[in-house]
């Protein structure tokens, strides 16, 4: 199937001369949940502006739904719905004049059937006549959402859609994400909660330092780059790892009370089995044992953290050269 979104070779380098973004090749897939995640500085926000036709970019291309963003801006951006970082709304407005006076921005007819249901599914229905001003704030970054899907776009991006929020109110906007998913619409969100991405995306990419280092199948990639640990809470502490178990991947907690052992998700042979034959060798005993897999949070860590030294390596070099 041909991607809602095609992005080739994109790059921008700001007027300072800073640059922001390098060789981005992304595509996103139609009716997905795609989570972008990266640290602060990044290139997040510059990635969705220059999609979203408010920032230029200094290289490369970008489809959005098959419109070219530069040549056809307006069939482009009619396809594109933006909720940004800030909460910007007109506060003394009413929450249905708001909508619908953001469709007309979008030259497209009234249409009160369409923003009924979407206030409707966005929990907002009952607050149509309220004032923005007399909102709690998870209403109000609902209202942002109605303003963003206001003109029936295809592709919506949320910027960093739970920053701020508690976890009460995360949770029903991620079921909301998910109900807007369901009809129809495709979400690229950006956020710093991993737990966000590992909850909600079907496919996940990681910039950093303005490249997209990695973009795969969350599942898969929490498959491929994930460990498991194995941990054997002992009834008596150790003071270290036994020697004769100092070749296996083994440490000791703290406190002394526990051995965790990290093996390979994907491979076929655990280790486990051998591991429990030579603690019984070494007669150490365990009262309990339990499992546990990296979470995306350890994995993004890990990468981050893998580029960043790779990084400085090279500048090393380079300034050794
Ligand atoms: N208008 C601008 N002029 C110069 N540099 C800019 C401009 N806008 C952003 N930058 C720089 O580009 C880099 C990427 O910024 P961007 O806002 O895209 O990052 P981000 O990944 O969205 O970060 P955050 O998670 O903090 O929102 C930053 O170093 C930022 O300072």
């Amino acid at each position: 199937m041909e991607p809602i979104i095609s992005v080739k070779g994109l790059g921008k380098t700001y007027a300072g001369g800073f640059t922001a973004l390098k060789n981005v090749d992304l595509e996103i897939r139609r009716g997905e949940i795609f989570a972008l995640l990266g640290p602060n500085g990044a290139g997040k926000t510059t990635l969705i502006s220059i999609v979203c036709g408010i920032v230029n970019p200094s290289g490369g291309s970008i489809h959005a739904a098959g419109h070219d963003i530069l040549r056809d801006f307006r069939q482009a951006r009619s396809e594109i719905g933006l909720v940004p970082q800030e909460l910007a709304t007109d506060s003394f407005e009413s929450v249905w004049a708001t909508v619908n006076f953001s469709r007309g921005l979008f030259g497209k007819a009234p249409n009160p059937a369409y923003i009924e249901k979407l206030l409707r599914q966005l929990s907002l229905w009952e607050k149509k006549d309220s004032k923005i001003m007399a909102l709690s704030g998870g209403m109000k970054r609902r209202v942002m959402i109605a303003k963003a899907l206001s003109h029936e776009p295809s592709i919506l991006f949320l910027d960093e859609p739970t920053a701020g929020v508690d976890v009460e109110l995360r949770q029903d906007m991620w079921e909301m994400v998910r109900g807007l998913r369901e009809s129809g619409v495709t979400i690229i969100l950006t956020t710093h909660y991993i737990e966000e991405a590992e909850e909600m995306a079907d496919r996940v990419g990681v910039i950093n330092r303005g490249e997209l280092v990695l973009v795969e199948d969350k599942n898969t990639l929490m498959q491929k780059m994930g460990e498991k640990e194995l941990s054997l809470h002992l009834p008596e502490p150790l003071p270290g790892v036994p020697e004769t178990l100092a070749d296996l991947p083994l440490t000791l907690s703290d406190d002394g009370s526990q051995l965790v052992y990290r093996f390979d998700i994907k491979s076929s042979d655990t280790g486990i089995a051998e591991l429990l034959r030579r603690l019984n060798e070494a007669s150490i005993d365990f009262r309990d044992l339990h499992t546990r897999e990296s979470s995306l949070e350890e994995i993004f860590v890990g990468l981050v953290r893998g580029a960043r030294s790779e990084s400085e390596e090279q500048l090393t070099k380079e300034a050794q050269e």
